[in-house]
């Protein structure tokens, strides 16, 4: 079999077999793919995206945005409140990450294991696998923090917030700051230069370009799972038939759903796509006195989590707070200004300080999350109103995001809305965002962590997929990407990703080998 296949220049119908088909080669996909392929098995990763590698990064946004990402970074939710950010390329979105490693809360885990009964996942057992990617992923200490991170240390330090340096998952970083538009010099360690160059050594075919779009299945197994090119080029679109003897959905929150929901996968409850979370994400935009320029260096390497528990686990929503790699898209897109007010704003671009919060979602009776849905063309949709909770936790934190800007030295603070202008000080702020209204479309949110949608758990009745990543009725088929989690984690999710990922392949590759034996 070929090592590499771009499914756009197929000329014919293809079928392919291997031990184990894996549907995505982002973070859960293409860890997964390392373990299993190391383990003797041949594997297919199946990738709707291109293979694009550092030489092909050139850094210009709007086109990067449009190869290396699901519809442009624009994919809208149902209502349009906000958008969803995810990759779509090979690598997914550890691609265009910017490289925050952050484990997983000891507070998530605690609540996995005491209110969801999930076991194997508390801190201790978690341990080693954290270790695992850590030395895969290269994580390591940050420290040399950009100005916009700087101040983000010095507002905290001011308030006498809790706050910490990110780790990054880096080798020989040439702190260009656009990480979100590929690494052109290989110095980010995402799966596009190290699991899957890994498994291309082994018993792995890479087939790119080509879209899972449904499993075939009977009784309890599935058969094959069919998929076409993601790009037509000749007159006919060649159908794909892919044959394991395990099957691996790897698509990420949002996609990996939407595959399960298009094969029409026994469902008796009605949880597939439900509890998707999004740990939503809203900006404040501060103009300082001197020049940040933070456009330049790690994008996010300080992070607070003062907010982040503070009413308790089960309490309001709570945040992280962290700085924001400021390359022009981003902070265009934060306000929508027109005229002078645009002129002026754009003028004040080097001296730009950027915060945002992420809220986390899936803790409290009135976050359950949002729900993915299928268009009439089987394409995911998610639908997520932004309920008084989320809403509520917005405005908290835009008072902290203000209250840290001013603290650090800010002329004016922002949130990103349309509804109100930079604020001249906190006072002002304070009174201010308080009244705001806070609703779709004036408010810029969005989220490049989707998470859930396939829950995973103990019991059939709640969720999903099982605490070994096992779908509770097909035999042959697991999830292992960010769509199992059942909460947020209240951080950034790919070093938990990475983590759980080792673990569940690990146990698969063994329950295979004992099958074998
Ligand atoms: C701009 C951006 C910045 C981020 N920054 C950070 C950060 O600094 N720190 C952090 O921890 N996290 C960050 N994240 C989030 C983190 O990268 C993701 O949570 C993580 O990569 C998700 O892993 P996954 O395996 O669930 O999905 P992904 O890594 O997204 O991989 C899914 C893959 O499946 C493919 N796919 C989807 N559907 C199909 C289909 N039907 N057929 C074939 N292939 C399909 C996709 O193209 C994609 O390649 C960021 C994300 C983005 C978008």
């Amino acid at each position: 079999m070929d090592k590499l296949i771009d499914a756009s220049y197929l000329q014919k119908d293809l079928d392919l077999e291997a031990d184990f088909v894996i549907v995505g080669s982002g973070a859960g996909g293409g860890t997964s793919a390392e373990i299993l392929s190391k383990a003797g098995y041949s594997v297919i990763i199946v990738e709707e995206g291109n293979y694009e590698r550092s030489k092909d990064f050139d850094l210009k946004e709007l086109s990067t945005f449009n190869r290396l990402y699901f519809e442009g970074a624009t994919r809208p939710t149902k209502d349009k409140a906000f958008t969803v950010v995810q990759g779509r390329t090979v690598g997914g979105s550890t691609v265009v990450n910017w490289t925050t490693c952050i484990r997983t809360p000891k507070e998530t885990l605690s609540y996995w294991e005491t209110e969801l009964g999930m076991k194997g996942f508390s801190n201790e057992e978690m341990e080693p696998w954290f270790d695992i990617a850590s030395k895969r992923f290269s994580i390591q200490p940050w420290e040399a923090h950009n100005q916009n991170n700087n101040l983000l240390s010095v507002g905290a330090k001011k308030l006498g917030w809790r706050y910490n340096s990110i780790p990054r998952n880096v080798k020989n970083c040439n702190m260009l700051g656009y990480c979100g538009l590929g690494c052109p010099v290989d110095a980010k360690q995402s799966q596009l230069v190290t699991t899957i160059p890994s498994a291309l050594k082994q018993k792995t075919t890479l087939l790119f370009r080509a879209n899972a779009v449904k499993y075939n299945w009977k009784e309890n197994k599935i058969d094959h799972l069919y998929c076409k090119p993601s790009v037509q080029t000749g007159e006919t679109l060649p159908k794909i038939r892919l044959f394991a003897k395990h099957f691996i959905t790897s698509a990420g929150a949002i996609n990996s759903p939407a595959l399960l929901l298009r094969s029409n996968l026994p469902d008796p409850y009605g949880l597939i796509g439900k509890r998707t979370f999004v740990q939503l994400h809203n900006y404040s935009v501060a103009e300082m006195p001197t020049p940040v320029y933070g456009f330049f260096g790690a994008p996010q390497s300080v992070a607070s989590d003062e907010f982040l528990w503070k009413d308790g686990v089960k309490g309001r929503a709570g945040y992280n707070i962290e700085a924001v790699g400021a390359q022009p898209i981003v902070l265009m897109n934060l306000r929508k200004l027109v005229g002078e007010e645009f002129d002026s704003y754009v003028k004040s671009y080097p001296n730009l300080h950027v915060l945002v919060s992420q809220i986390r979602d899936g803790f409290h009776e009135d976050s359950l999350g949002g729900t993915v849905q299928l268009n009439e063309v089987g394409y995911p949709i998610l639908d997520y109103p932004l309920n008084d909770f989320i809403v509520d936790g917005i405005r908290r934190s835009y008072l902290s995001m203000a209250e840290c800007q001013f603290a650090a030295g800010a002329k004016t603070v922002v949130p990103a809305n349309n509804v109100v202008n930079p604020f001249k000080t906190w006072a002002e702020a304070k009174k201010g965002i308080e009244k705001m209204v806070i609703q779709s479309p004036n408010t810029v949110v969005n989220s490049t962590h989707p998470l859930g949608g396939n829950a995973m758990g103990n019991s059939m009745e709640s969720s999903v997929v099982d605490t070994n990543g096992k779908f509770h009725h097909i035999q042959n088929l697991s999830v292992i990407d960010g769509s199992i989690f059942p909460t947020s984690l209240g951080v950034n999710p790919s070093y938990t990703i990475y983590a759980i990922a080792s673990k569940l392949a690990t146990n698969l590759s063994k329950e295979y080998q004992s099958n074998v034996n």
